[in-house]
């Protein structure tokens, strides 16, 4: 506020000197892809930080598992540690944990909030495992916990669910949740090989440090688990889920999607239906020109559908240190709403027996072409129409739910033939 006065008869307005920024120190557990990011922004950003939010951040501590790997060059080199004890031992106001899995992150969160200080992670495993526990942490000694880069990376989604759209009515939340997988079926597309796609996934800092949680879904599936606590007050840990990756044969997956005119996608979608929420991370072959079809490279998109605001979708870099960097610190400086605890009952979630169209694939020799047929047959499955292309056979089913198919890829598999099942969402 700026005062008016009067000297020598003229009027002269006084504006006081800026509010000295308060210090916020910062103690940083991991400096790799995201954690290093985060070193440079805090840098690069500092004068914009203290100008916009009033805030000094000051890095006092941070953690590594390597003494000697190279640091950005904007880290002080003093700062670091290999030392949990001491690192946890610093008098820090926020916490950042950018290691991942979880230990040493669960350690960490636990003492951070247990000592009323407050945390920011990146971690979806650590969420999906144990959200609530930490939320519950932070409320009893009346701090908060942040982690918006732990799903969709540099999206706003947490916030925008935790703020604004949890609290009207969510009917369904759908996207592509996993960066690395979503880069490696377009690299597909553009006919690169998947060991090739996989390494420059890996080069460029989008895969988790064991690349399979990507492969198997099951980092989708940690994110997903988050998305449905926030919307539907279910336990993360709690969410009955079904999960398929892009593994085991990722070529296959996508030239079935080109023969059938779609995209393959991995889809990760939370519905609410009469019996309660179900939930699915799957491959999913999808219009190409549909929202999830033009999601390319490490992109990630939620569309999130809700009574009363209808289908809202957000998309933008879901990988990738940069983005997901932004996302710390936007939850470093600038506080988040509470949490939702989760609904003291659980019959909310339950499993899925919605009907859908396949695609079944298999190797194209004369057996398997019978045995296709006959086994879907069998599971009572009608195939709608059968494709041959190249060295390969695919059946593409009428609606049909999930337990049937389940049974006749059992039954394939279990004659070697190494069946890949997307669900079929292109007209064929
Ligand atoms: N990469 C991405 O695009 C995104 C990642 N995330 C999440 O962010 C977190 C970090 O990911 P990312 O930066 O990619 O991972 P990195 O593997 O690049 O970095 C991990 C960091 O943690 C340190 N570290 C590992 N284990 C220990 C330990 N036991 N004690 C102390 N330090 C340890 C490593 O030390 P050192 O360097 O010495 O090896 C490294 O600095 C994960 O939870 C991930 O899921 C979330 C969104 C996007
Ligand atoms: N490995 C993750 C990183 C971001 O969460 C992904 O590929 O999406």
């Amino acid at each position: 506020m700026s005062t008016l006065l009067e000297i020598d008869g003229a009027p002269v307005r006084l504006t006081p000197p800026p509010r000295e920024p308060r210090t916020l120190r910062v103690a940083l557990a991991g400096c790799g892809t995201v954690g290093g990011e985060l070193v440079r922004l805090l840098h690069q950003g500092a004068g914009e930080i203290r100008a916009r939010h009033g805030v000094r951040v000051r890095l006092v501590r941070v953690l590594v598992a390597h003494a000697g790997r190279p640091r950005p060059s904007e880290l002080d080199p003093a700062l670091l540690t290999t030392d949990l004890d001491a690192f946890l031992a610093e008098d820090a106001d926020v916490v950042v944990e950018a290691i991942g899995g979880l230990d040493p992150a669960l350690r960490i969160a636990r003492t951070t909030l247990g000592r009323g200080r407050r945390l920011v992670t990146a971690n979806k495993a650590l969420i999906a495992a144990h959200g609530p526990e930490l939320a519950e942490l932070a409320r009893r000694h009346r701090t908060r916990i942040d982690f918006e880069s732990a799903v969709a990376g540099g999206i706003p989604v947490i916030r925008a669910l935790r703020d604004s759209l949890g609290l009207t009515g969510i009917a369904r939340i759908r996207g592509v949740l996993n960066g690395t997988t979503n880069f490696i079926l377009t690299r597909l597309d553009e006919g690169w090989r998947y060991a090739d796609a996989l390494a420059d996934a890996q080069a460029r800092g989008f895969a988790e440090a064991n690349p399979a949680r990507d492969l198997s879904g099951e980092d989708a599936a940690d994110k997903l688990r988050i998305l449905g606590w926030l919307a539907f007050g279910i336990r993360p840990d709690a969410l009955v889920l079904r999960r398929r990756g892009i593994d085991p044969d990722p070529e296959r997956l996508a030239a079935d999607a080109r023969l059938l005119g779609g995209a393959p996608r991995l889809v990760a979608e939370a519905v609410q239906t009469e019996a309660g929420v179900v939930a699915a991370v799957e491959p999913v072959i999808v219009p190409s020109a549909g929202a999830l079809g033009r999601t390319r490279g490490e992109e990630n998109v939620v569309v999130i559908e809700s009574r009363a605001n209808g289908g809202v979708a957000l998309s933008g870099p879901g990988a990738g240190g940069s983005p997901t960097a932004s996302s710390l610190l936007a939850d470093l400086v600038r506080g988040a709403g509470r949490l939702p605890r989760p609904a003291p009952v659980a019959p909310l979630s339950v499993a899925d027996t919605r009907e859908h169209r396949w695609a079944l694939s298999v190797a194209r020799t004369q057996a398997a072409g019978g045995i296709l047929e006959r086994t879907l047959s069998r599971a009572g499955i009608v195939s709608t129409a059968v494709l041959a292309d190249g060295d390969r056979r695919v059946a593409v089913t009428g609606p049909v739910g999930w337990q049937r198919v389940d049974l006749a890829l059992r039954a394939l598999s279990a004659e070697r033939l190494a069946p890949v099942v997307s669900r079929v969402e292109v007209p064929v």
